[in-house]
């Protein structure tokens, strides 16, 4: 994908690293007697990749919605670009580009025809945008094509077109790898970083683990409308603890073998000798080799390994099943 910036960038420069461009105060949705979010109190840093990451049905998109005025909080506040909802709207939102659920488009229309249409609404200089921005995101050659023979992964990249002829401080994007291939997660996660490296700030909503730790800077975790974790990624998953792949005869007797030696420990899918145990605290390795060895279980390898954030993710909520 070409790597060429917007030539006629307006993008305005006051957040400094350290300011926020979205926070919310004990943002609450209740649907009924269901809570989709409670009580939300979410800092989304400045000039980063921020990662709102979540199973199905924790509460992302109804986030975002409410983050948007699409939805209005059963309590709680919204500050968007540094202004308050639901009085600053329109003037955050000028600042804000949006895509929840897929984007759409007239699709009998080219790209290039979508992005001028777009663009015929919004200030004079934007049609001049259109040909760089086709190019930025990789859809010159496919720029006079039906945007009904694009694929879902060129539609999600023409969608970021539109969001950046306005020139947006702040893009959200609601699960912008869905349904894509490979290649086309691969195109998204480069996108995604040039935005940031220009000083926009984009938020990814993602159930996609692996996707958020190597795309996001930052990454708040949600689960069933409550925040679990918040913070830079790296850390989150640091904050599982130390970890250590076993390999031996017998994983699932291990299991049971160092019950009271362990926080967590999993068998891994689709590989018979193979466990992943996160020792207790003060346990040692040592002391987790003893006792299964003393149990009779084969040893073969005992291996420190640092803790993905899917490690972190799957801790935090079977810890929460446990409850
Ligand atoms: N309009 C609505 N009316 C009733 N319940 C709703 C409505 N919108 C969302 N919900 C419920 O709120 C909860 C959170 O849904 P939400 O769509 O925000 O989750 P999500 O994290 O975006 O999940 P997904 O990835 O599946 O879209 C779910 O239990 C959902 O069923």
């Amino acid at each position: 994908m070409a790597a060429t910036r917007i030539v006629t960038s307006v993008l305005p420069m006051e957040e400094t690293h350290g300011s926020t461009v979205l926070e919310t105060d004990g943002l609450t949705k209740r649907f009924g007697d269901r809570t989709a979010v409670a009580r939300l109190d979410l800092q989304v840093p400045a000039r980063s990749a921020f990662g709102l990451l979540g199973p199905n049905g924790a509460g992302k998109t109804t986030l975002i919605r409410m983050v948007l005025g699409l939805t209005r909080p059963t309590s709680g506040t919204v500050r968007l670009l540094g202004l308050t909802m639901p009085e600053g709207r329109a003037s955050a939102l000028a600042g804000v580009g949006a895509i929840v659920e897929e984007p759409r488009f007239h699709l009998h229309l080219t790209g290039r025809e979508n992005l001028m249409v777009a663009a015929a609404v919004r200030d004079a200089s934007a049609p001049g945008r259109v040909v760089p921005l086709l190019e930025r995101v990789g859809l010159t050659a496919r720029a006079d094509d039906r945007v009904s023979d694009y694929s879902l992964g060129m539609r999600q990249r023409l969608g970021i077109a539109r969001c950046l002829l306005s020139d947006p401080r702040l893009l959200i994007l609601d699960e912008p790898m869905n349904g894509l291939d490979p290649a086309g997660i691969l195109e998204m996660r480069h996108l995604i970083r040039s935005l940031v490296d220009e000083g926009r700030t984009v938020m990814v909503s993602s159930h996609l683990l692996d996707e958020v730790e190597k795309t996001c800077d930052t990454v708040a975790i949600l689960d069933r409308g409550r925040l679990i974790a918040e913070g830079p990624v790296a850390q989150i998953a640091r904050d599982g603890g130390r970890q250590v792949l076993i390999v031996c005869d017998d994983p699932g007797r291990a299991v049971t073998v160092l019950r009271r030696h362990v926080v967590d420990a999993r068998t891994v899918p689709g590989e018979e000798y193979l466990l992943k145990v996160t020792p207790a605290p003060g346990v040692t390795v040592a002391e987790v080799n003893r006792s299964m060895v003393e149990a009779g279980i084969a040893v073969e390898r005992l291996e420190p390994v640092r803790a993905t954030l899917e490690d972190r993710f799957l801790e935090i909520t079977s810890r929460l099943e446990a409850k």
